[in-house]
């Protein structure tokens, strides 16, 4: 795409945009506080690195699809992470989970990992000038076979989890300290039931008394914020989940912890843009896992889409940018999965972008005057305001390909690194 066309368009929509008394510079400066955490799983389809063929499995999620270049090892997630990074306008973190640390070669349970796992990602996110923010990971062990891992009625289970939670706090903490920006600590756990259970009381008193157990040591939230990741139901565990929404909400407003809310755990008809003004009225902050669910929990790539619009637009409206923690949640395996990523990023970026252009004064002050038409007009006009012409200038400012030019970028590194795998 032209320079020269770019600046001129910006300049165009710049005017339109000031008649409704919209600052578009401005706007790009606000951009700086949209911060993306991006999830590492999406490199290599939530395998991890705990064995070299590590895959996802249990947990009542999936990653589909086998496309070819998936990240086999951390020199090459980090690789595409670069990638990635050298593709997105702005600034982000990187969120890991805790299977994805540097175990030498040797045997390292999940309750037995430690800062040393992860020294190597302080260091990485140290020269990258970025966070890190960090999940445990409960699936994908034999420890979690029976679906129940924090709320497990063995007590042997339990406890081994308990200690896997205790240790990621840890970790996080050095991650926090290191970095000079908290790390956000998320806990989800995949614990339910496929058939109708008799004691969900039992369950959840085990989760609470677990969790209890797993925050006893105090941190500083200058290093560490922990968050909780409600679900209504997983693959194989229909009939109740455990750490369900009610449970985790109350938990957190209970304990000053952060909420996390993933738009893939919901019913389809509950809206997570919906629920950030309800649950900061009880919550200091909360995380967010921005997702595309397709009929299901499927963690397809973010797109453009009202769901994502509503959530941007709620924090943009009440500028929570220091409240909200933006996280992405996908993983698509049947499509390039740098491609994937710098796509799904890109629309969470451009929905807090088309958010930040929004004269919300002006709406808001016909909403107060009853002038709902007025509202109503005013928010399907604005669909048609040239914010493409705002992003590319946000991509050129921020020397990253403007508009579909990075798909070259990818074809070409899936020439050059990808399909040599
Ligand atoms: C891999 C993630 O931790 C996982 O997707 C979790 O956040 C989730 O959303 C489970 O459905
Ligand atoms: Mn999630």
């Amino acid at each position: 795409m032209k320079i020269k066309r770019i600046e001129t368009a910006y300049e165009l929509a710049k005017e339109q945009y000031a008649e409704l008394g919209v600052d578009t510079d401005a706007v790009l400066e606000k951009m700086k506080e949209v911060v993306i955490s991006l999830h590492c799983w999406q490199t290599d389809d939530v395998g991890g690195f705990e064995t070299p063929d590590a895959s996802l499995s249990g947990g009542g999620i999936q990653a589909t699809g086998n496309y070819p270049g998936k990240a086999n090892s951390i020199e090459q997630m980090r690789q595409d992470l670069g990638k990635v990074m050298e593709l997105l306008p702005g600034k982000q973190r990187l969120n890991l989970h805790a299977t994805y640390g540097e175990f030498f070669g040797k045997k390292v349970d999940r309750d037995e990992i430690s800062v040393e796992n992860f020294q190597g990602w302080i260091d990485w996110a140290k020269e990258q000038k970025t966070g890190l923010d960090f999940n445990g990971t409960y699936f994908s062990h034999p420890k979690a076979d029976s679906g129940f891992t924090l709320s497990s009625k063995n007590e042997g289970i339990r406890q081994f989890w308990v200690e896997h939670m205790k240790r990621c706090r840890e970790i996080g903490a050095e991650m926090g300290k290191q970095l000079g920006t908290p790390c956000v600590h998320n806990t989800w756990i995949p614990d339910g039931m496929k058939d109708v259970p008799i004691d969900r009381n039992g369950y959840r008193a085990l989760l609470k008394k677990s969790l209890d157990e797993g925050y006893e040591k105090e941190v500083s939230k200058d290093y560490l914020k922990d968050a909780m990741e409600s679900k209504l139901f997983g693959i194989g565990a229909e009939s109740m989940t455990v750490g369900s929404h009610d449970f985790y909400l109350g938990y957190a407003i209970k304990n000053n912890k952060l909420i996390c809310l993933d738009n893939g755990h919901f019913h389809p008809t509950e809206q997570v843009g919906d629920k950030i003004s309800a649950c900061l009225q009880f919550v200091d902050e909360a995380l967010l896992h921005i997702t595309r669910p397709v009929r299901w929990d499927s963690d397809h790539v973010v797109t453009l889409n009202e769901e994502v619009q509503l959530i941007a637009s709620e924090i943009a409206r009440n500028n929570f940018f220091n409240r909200v923690n933006i996280g992405l949640d996908f993983f698509d395996a049947s499509i390039n999965r740098i491609g994937a990523y710098v796509t799904g990023t890109r629309a969470a970026q451009k929905a807090f972008l088309i958010a930040l252009l929004e004269p919300t004064k002006k709406l808001l002050e016909w909403e107060e005057n009853e002038h709902y038409f007025e509202r109503l007009a005013l928010l399907e006009e604005l669909k048609a305001k040239p914010f493409g012409a705002v992003w590319d200038y946000f991509c050129l400012l921020n020397d990253v390909p403007a508009g579909e030019n990075y798909i070259q970028e990818v074809q070409q590194y899936e020439k050059t690194v990808l399909s040599k795998r």
